[in-house]
This record gives C-alpha cells, structure tokens and sequence, in this order.
C-alpha cells in the first residue's frame, strides 16, 4: 500500500508547491481537505491521525497545534515548514546536506523542522566554516539577503501583487526585520554553529521566488592563514558527493558580473559563490536558491523522500 501524505495547509504557498511537485507520483497517496474546510479542526484531526506523514504548511500556532494533535499517535510522522521546532533538540534539522550525517537523521526521525528559505543560506555557508575551524569564536556574522515576495505565503504576495490592497506595497524592493530580531536568527546562530547571534538583514524584491543570501567576512579576522581559496576549498570538500548543494568554481565566479535572484526559481537546489580578488582581505560568501525551492517545498520534498525510504 503507497504511505499517505497528508498536506495540512495545502492551499497556501508552500502547500501547493509540494503539491505540484508530487502530481503525477504514483509511490503515495495524498490525502487532501477542500479548500473551504482547510480551517476544519476536526476534519483536519482525522487527516492528520490516517496520515503517515504530515506536512504541515502553516503558521507557527498552527504547526504547533497539529503537532499536538498527533502527539498520541505513533504512526505519524511529521515535517514542519514553521519556525516552530527549528532549534527544537527532538526534532531532526531537514537540511540533509548540512552535514555528513543529516541524512541519515533524517531518514529515522519521527519529526522533522524543515528549514527557514534564509536560514538554508545562511547555514549552507557557514557551517561548514565553522566546522572547519575557518570562522573562529566571536566571529561577528552578518547576514544581508532578499528574497522573492512569495517567501511571506499568501499575505504580502496579495500586498504585491494587487495595487488595490489595502496595505499595497509599491516598492520594487524593501527592507523589513529592522529591529534585528527576525524569527530566524536562532536558527541561524544553532544550526549554523556560531557562539554570537549574526546580525540579520532580510529584504524583498519585487520578484516571485528567488533569493540572495549574503554573507561578507574579513579574512584577517578569521582563523591565521585563511584565504579565499582556503574558504572555497573547505566549503568544495563539505558538499563533495550530493548534487542538490554546488559550489560554484572560483574561475567561474571571478567571470560573473552580476548574480541573478531568480537564476534558480523553480528549481530545488542551491548554489554557493565565494566572490573576491586573490590576495585581498575580504571576500563575500553568497548562497543563490529559491524560497520555495530548497528554501522550502523542495527541501519539504526532500525530507519526505528521505523518510519514505527509512
Ligand atoms: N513561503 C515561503 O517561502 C516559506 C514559508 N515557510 C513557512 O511555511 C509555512 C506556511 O507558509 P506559507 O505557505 O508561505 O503561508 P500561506 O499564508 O501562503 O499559507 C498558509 C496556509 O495555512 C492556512 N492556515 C492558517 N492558519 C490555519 C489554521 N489555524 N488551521 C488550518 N489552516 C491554517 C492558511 O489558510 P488561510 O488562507 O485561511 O489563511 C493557508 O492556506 C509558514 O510557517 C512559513 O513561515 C517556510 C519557508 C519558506
Ligand atoms: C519574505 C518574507 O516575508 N519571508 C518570511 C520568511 C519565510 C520563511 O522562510 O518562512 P519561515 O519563517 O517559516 O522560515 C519572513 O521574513 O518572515
């Protein structure tokens, strides 16, 4: 019997996404509510409890809720999309190329927090620093990105898209998150190894989906001998055997001119530049996806094949 899925929150951004990555597969069974019923707390309950994975697409209270409404049921398993259980130590971390391992934890978890679309930037770039003893303790991290609109779910693409909403927002790009406090930043600061929180600057352009996540250093204040090409080769050795994460060549990414948020929209990986001049004392870390790519939907995916095949 194909495992069924059920998509709490199927109508909403990320929802319908994973549903259009799964049309046409025939190794499962989607369970679905109608759209009208999508805030049914009993018909949703008893989706939930038939699933054998739950993937829920919702707001944090949301998330947390359903995750309580199977928590007497062994048999669900759980992805969730939210912020909720992102540092939560019982939940596995579904960013399988994080570390050599991840998949693996993955693969076995009962629950899985499916990462932040910024924070899958982020952490890309500097975890595997981190891990190799690149970026040293005290490190101060910034982080500076723009993301597609659609990566605020239903609310601000209505805001972007219709000129006659009430809260329209004509900008063609914009910064939010200004008091430093994004929901992100522990996730970022966990995941991502740091001992100090980064400073986090997140921005929208007036794009559907893509991003740019951003993230300068400079190399006298890294651990004595790092180089640009030290950092490239560290980040090269940490995702060498997967090809859902690529590491941009350096000669490649010297040829750029510019780099392009929507390069990778529509598709479910990731790539990583080390921009700079040979022999100078800066560099930027850049990391290009989509939000709803491997930033949210496809890793979704991901994290559910990897489970399906436990
Ligand atoms: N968009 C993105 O790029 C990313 C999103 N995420 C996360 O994914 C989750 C979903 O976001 P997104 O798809 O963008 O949001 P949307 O607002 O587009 O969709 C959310 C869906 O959940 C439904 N919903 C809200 N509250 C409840 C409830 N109490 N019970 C049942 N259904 C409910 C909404 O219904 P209604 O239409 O009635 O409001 C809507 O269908 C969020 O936690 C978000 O932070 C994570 C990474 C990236
Ligand atoms: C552009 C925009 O508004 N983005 C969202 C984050 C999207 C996302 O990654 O969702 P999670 O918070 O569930 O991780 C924000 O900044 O709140």
């Amino acid at each position: 019997m194909a495992p069924k899925i059920f998509i709490d929150g199927e109508h909403g951004t990320t929802g319908l996404q994973i549903r259009t990555r799964m049309a046409g597969r025939r190794d499962v069974e989607l369970l679905s509510i109608p759209e009208a019923e999508r805030r049914n707390a009993a018909m949703r309950e008893d989706m939930l409890n038939s699933a054998d994975i739950a993937i829920l697409c919702l707001p944090d209270d949301a998330s947390k809720e359903a995750v309580q409404m199977v928590s007497g049921n062994n048999n669900v398993r759980v992805i969730d999309t939210s912020t909720a259980f992102r540092v939560n130590p019982g939940w596995a971390y579904g960013f399988a190329e994080m570390d050599g391992d991840q998949a693996e934890r993955i693969r076995a978890a009962r629950f899985v927090s499916n990462p932040g679309c910024y924070p899958t930037g982020a952490i890309g770039l500097i975890r595997p620093l981190r891990a190799a003893g690149i970026l040293p303790d005290g490190y101060p991290v910034t982080v500076n990105a723009v993301s597609g609109y659609t990566g605020g779910g239903k609310q601000l693409i209505a805001q972007m898209e219709n000129p006659d909403h009430p809260d329209a927002i004509s900008a063609p790009h914009f910064l939010y998150g200004l008091p430093l406090t994004h929901k992100h930043v522990p996730e970022m600061t966990v995941h991502g190894l740091l001992d100090r929180a980064p400073i986090f600057s997140p921005s929208v352009g007036k794009f559907a989906q893509g991003m740019i996540v951003q993230v300068p250093l400079h190399l006298d204040d890294l651990t004595e001998g790092a180089t640009m090409e030290s950092i490239h080769a560290a980040l090269v050795a940490h995702y060498a055997g997967q090809d859902i994460v690529t590491v941009v060549p350096l000669a490649e990414s010297k040829a750029l001119p510019r780099v392009n948020a929507v390069e990778l929209e529509g598709k479910d990986t990731m790539k990583l530049f080390v921009f700079g001049t040979p022999g100078a004392l800066q560099v930027n870390l850049v990391a290009l996806l989509d939000n709803l790519g491997k930033g949210a939907s496809g890793a979704a995916v991901q994290n559910m094949d990897l489970m399906l095949a436990s």
